[in-house]
This record gives structure tokens, C-alpha cells and sequence, in this order.
């Protein structure tokens, strides 16, 4: 440490594992807490349903097919009755009822083919389904809907105003015999009960929870996420709607960090301090520290006057220091206790380019390595850059870029730490490493992809 409380300039990997390590303690023994999978809950709740990991192994209450149903709209048969099929010999079977998806099923007689459709249930007595074009005739426009072999159109109640009835054929025939099974989709054949439907771990997205709501589970036993206390900082920042007095802005880093948190899995509570007051900050600190797991502050970190952040946690032993690294230098991390709880504190700076590529380089790789969420980093691939650029001798520079599909770079904006608007136009983070101090147009860099 130097003097007044700042760590020496350390470098990107020296930073990335010291936020590594004061998070890692975040991840061990983890709080689980039940989730209700409906789907009212889902359109009430959505954001709830963002980036949740099973608890505990899920054991499926209930076999998935839990019936043996028709994978075809066509004819359940026995296969015993097709046996002599031939295009030479059709065979004939007289037109049974037909069954849907949601209906339940007779029993099929010997000799007869029930009309099937996809997901309905295979009749006891059948043990094969014909798809209906590979029936005589090729389709059930023409056969009765869910009448018997037995009636005819006037005992079903069917009139010559009910054209399909009155044509209805009694008998359909096949050309080919069939192997027992086909077309069967089997009890369990997905999964069985009692079998383990996802381990604990499982990240829960759309086929997972599908899933579990198709065994017909609504509660299940999930990973508390990480709660994040989000504070930005400064006597200027104004919440966006109101309007702003002279020297005042908008909070932009409230919401761009509170998206990328949640996005990396996590539960935000933005408060900002619209103070330059230590006072003011640490009373928000201490009502909510308890409610959070990590504390990250964006703001007040520099070298001024009135660095709230600093003034505030400096002396409750964060440390803040420069990471060699344009933009977000300035950065702060420790551990700080709190109204009688120890938390840790990430302090990041509040220019809104710096704020969001500090979190890029280092929040969000330890979040999700710590998760084990996989893939745990952006995409990266190497690009060529379409213009010559120079680098700050011994800093790790990031800039903001434009990926195209032929592998070329563009560099979108200068490296100023203000410009959001061209971070929004951007869809990747260029790398250049603290040793590189000129690139020409051509060369290769290594790029993250931020668009995904
Ligand atoms: N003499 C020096 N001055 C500065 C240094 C330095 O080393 N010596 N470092 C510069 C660098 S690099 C950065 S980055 C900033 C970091 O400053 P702070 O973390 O103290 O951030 P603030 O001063 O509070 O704000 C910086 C900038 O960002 C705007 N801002 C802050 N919060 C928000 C917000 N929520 N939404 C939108 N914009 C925000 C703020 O108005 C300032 O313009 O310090 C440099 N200075
Ligand atoms: O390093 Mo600062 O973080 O340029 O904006």
C-alpha cells in the first residue's frame, strides 16, 4: 500500500484474481429457496425465472411419456392382423373409434384399426400405429370421426347434412404388415419416475423448466442468486424523468450496471447516493448491507476533493488503488463491516464507460467462473483492425469496437472514458495489451464479444 490508503498500480490479472478471491467465499455453501414454476407466476414474475441453478438433485415424480401414446396421426393396429399385407393382398380392418390427444382409450377389438392422433393414447389390444398416409385411403377426411366400426351414419345420429359421417368407409386397408412398437412413444421412454430428472447445478432455462412443468412439479428447490447493493454515486447524478438543475445528469450507471448484473445472474437493489456526503453514503450502506451478499459501488473513486466512496470506505479498511488499465483505473475492493456485517465492496469508477468495462473485466468473469457457469467468458476471437491506433505505453487499454463477418475490426469512438453512446454502438471490447503501444491497420487483436 502507498501512502493515503492506495494500493500500488497492480496489473489486469493482478486485479481480476484479488476480485476472484474476495468473491470465491460468495459462492461456497449457497442458500437454496423454493421457485414457484407456473405460469402465472412467470407472467407476474419473469425476471425471477433469470439465471436459476437447481439446488439439489430433482427427481421426476411421474414417468415422461407417462402414458404410451402415438407418435402419428394414423391407425392403431395390432400387427398380428397386418401380417399377410401385401399391395397383392390388402388387408381390411373395419374403422374402430377414433381417439384424439386428451381422450382416453378403448380397448382395440381383434380385427379393427382405430383412428390415432398424435399423443393420444395407444388402446390396450393395439401394439403398433400406421401413419395415415401409408393407409387405404391416405386420410381421415373421409372416414367417420368418432363413431364405432358398429354404427352406422343413422345410429350415430349423423344426417345427409353431415357429409363426412355419410361418406364415412366402415373398413380401411394396408398394404404391409407393421413391427410391433412402431410409432409408439413408450412410458418413461424420456424419463422414468423416480429417476433424476436434472442434477443439482443444472442451469434452468427454457427446456429445463419445460421439463419440470411437464412432470407437473410447480415448486422446486433453486440457488439463491448472488443479491447485489448497487450504489452510484454523486452529488450530480439525477434519476432519468426528472428534470436536471445546472452541473446535474442523469444516472446512467444505475441501470447499465443493474442490467449487467442481472444478466450475469444476479439480484440488484440500485439505491443510489446523490450526496458527496461519506455520511450519507455509509447510511445507505448500513440499511441495506444485511439484505445483500456484495456490495459494489460506482463513483467517487478518483483523486478529488470530495471522493465520496473513498471518504466513506477508505477508512473502513477498502482498499483503492489504480489498476494499469484505461478505462477504469481507479478501483477500490475489500471487505467492510457494515451495521455489524462484514461485506465485500467492489468500488468501481464512475465515468459510464469505465464503470461497464471494469465490470466486463472483472466482476463479470468472477461472477460467472464462480458459478461455474458455462462459458464462463465472452466469446473471443482474434480480428483484424481496419485503422492504425496508438496505445498508452504500460496501460492495458480496452476500446470499444465493431466486429464485421469478414473478420475486420473497426474502432467505434475515441478511447475517452465518457462515451457511452459509442459503447451502445459497439458489439465488441478490443484488447490491447500494456505492451502494445502502436497497431497497424491490419494487424490482429484480440476482441470480446459483447452482443451476446
Ligand atoms: N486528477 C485526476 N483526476 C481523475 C483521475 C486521476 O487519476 N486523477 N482519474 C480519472 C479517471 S481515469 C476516472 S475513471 C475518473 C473516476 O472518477 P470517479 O470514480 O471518482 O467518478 P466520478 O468523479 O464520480 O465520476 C466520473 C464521471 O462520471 C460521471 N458519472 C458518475 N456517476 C455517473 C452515473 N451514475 N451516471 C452517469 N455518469 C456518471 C460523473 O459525472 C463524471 O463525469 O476520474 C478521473 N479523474
Ligand atoms: O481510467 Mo478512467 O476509468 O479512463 O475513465
Amino acid at each position: 500500500m502507498g501512502q493515503d490508503g492506495r494500493v500500488n498500480r497492480r496489473s489486469t490479472e493482478e486485479h481480476r484474481a484479488a476480485v476472484d478471491a474476495l468473491l470465491a467465499p460468495l459462492f461456497e455453501n449457497r442458500v437454496s429457496e423454493l421457485l414457484e414454476v407456473s405460469p402465472q407466476r412467470l407472467a407476474e414474475h419473469s425476471g425471477e425465472f433469470r439465471a436459476r441453478v437447481l439446488a439439489s438433485d430433482l427427481l421426476s415424480p411421474t414417468d415422461l411419456p407417462n402414458f404410451d401414446n402415438s407418435q402419428m396421426d394414423g391407425y392403431a393396429v395390432s400387427w398380428f392382423d397386418l401380417v399377410t399385407a401385401s399391395p397383392e393382398n390388402p388387408v381390411e380392418l373395419l374403422v374402430a373409434a377414433q381417439i384424439a390427444a386428451g381422450d382416453g382409450a378403448e380397448p382395440l377389438a381383434s380385427g379393427t384399426a382405430a383412428p390415432i392422433m398424435t399423443g393420444a393414447p395407444v388402446p390396450p389390444g393395439a401394439d403398433a400405429i400406421v401413419p395415415i398416409e401409408q393407409a387405404i385411403p391416405p386420410r381421415f377426411a373421409a372416414i367417420a370421426s368418432s363413431e364405432t366400426a358398429e354404427e352406422t351414419p343413422e345410429a350415430s345420429g349423423a344426417t345427409s347434412d353431415t357429409p363426412v359421417a355419410a361418406s364415412a368407409p366402415a373398413t380401411v386397408s394396408f398394404i404391409e404388415p407393421v413391427t410391433p412398437g412402431t410409432f409408439i412413444r413408450r412410458t418413461g421412454s424420456d424419463v422414468r419416475a423416480g429417476a433424476v430428472l436434472l442434477p443439482a447445478g443444472s442451469p434452468l432455462g427454457p427446456a429445463q423448466l419445460g421439463v419440470i412443468a411437464g412432470t407437473g412439479l410447480t415448486v422446486i428447490d433453486v440457488v439463491r442468486r448472488i443479491r447485489v447493493l448497487l450504489v452510484s454515486t454523486g452529488h450530480e447524478i439525477r434519476e432519468p424523468g426528472t428534470t436536471l438543475g445546472a452541473g446535474q445528469i442523469f444516472d446512467a450507471n444505475s441501470v447499465s450496471l443493474s442490467v449487467a448484473l442481472i444478466e450475469a445472474g444476479c439480484e440488484v437493489t440500485a439505491v443510489p447516493c446523490r450526496s458527496d456526503d461519506a455520511v450519507d453514503l455509509l447510511g445507505i450502506l448500513a440499511a441495506h448491507a444485511s439484505a445483500h451478499d456484495l456490495i459494489i459501488t460506482v463513483g467517487g473513486v478518483s483523486a478529488g476533493a470530495r471522493e465520496v466512496v473513498r471518504d466513506a470506505l477508505g477508512p473502513l479498511g477498502v482498499e483503492f488503488g489504480t489498476v494499469a488499465m484505461q478505462p477504469g483505473g481507479p478501483q477500490g475492493f475489500g471487505r467492510a463491516t457494515l451495521d455489524d456485517v462484514v461485506r465485500p465492496v467492489l468500488s468501481l469508477p464512475g465515468n459510464p464507460v469505465s464503470a461497464l468495462v471494469s465490470f466486463e473485466m472483472f466482476v463479470r468473469p468472477a461472477l460467472r467462473r464462480l458459478a461455474q457457469s458455462e462459458p464462463a467468458d465472452r466469446m473471443r476471437e482474434v480480428a483484424m483492425i481496419i485503422g492504425a491506433t496508438d496505445s498508452p505505453p504500460g496501460v492495458y487499454q480496452v476500446r470499444r469496437g465493431f466486429v464485421h463477418d469478414d473478420g475486420t475490426v473497426e474502432l467505434v469512438g475515441g478511447p475517452s472514458s465518457h462515451l457511452l453512446h459509442s459503447y451502445a454502438s459497439s458489439n465488441a471490447l478490443v484488447h490491447i495489451p500494456a505492451d502494445v503501444e502502436h497497431l497497424d491497420a491490419g494487424d490482429p487483436v484480440m476482441v470480446w464479444r459483447i452482443d451476446e
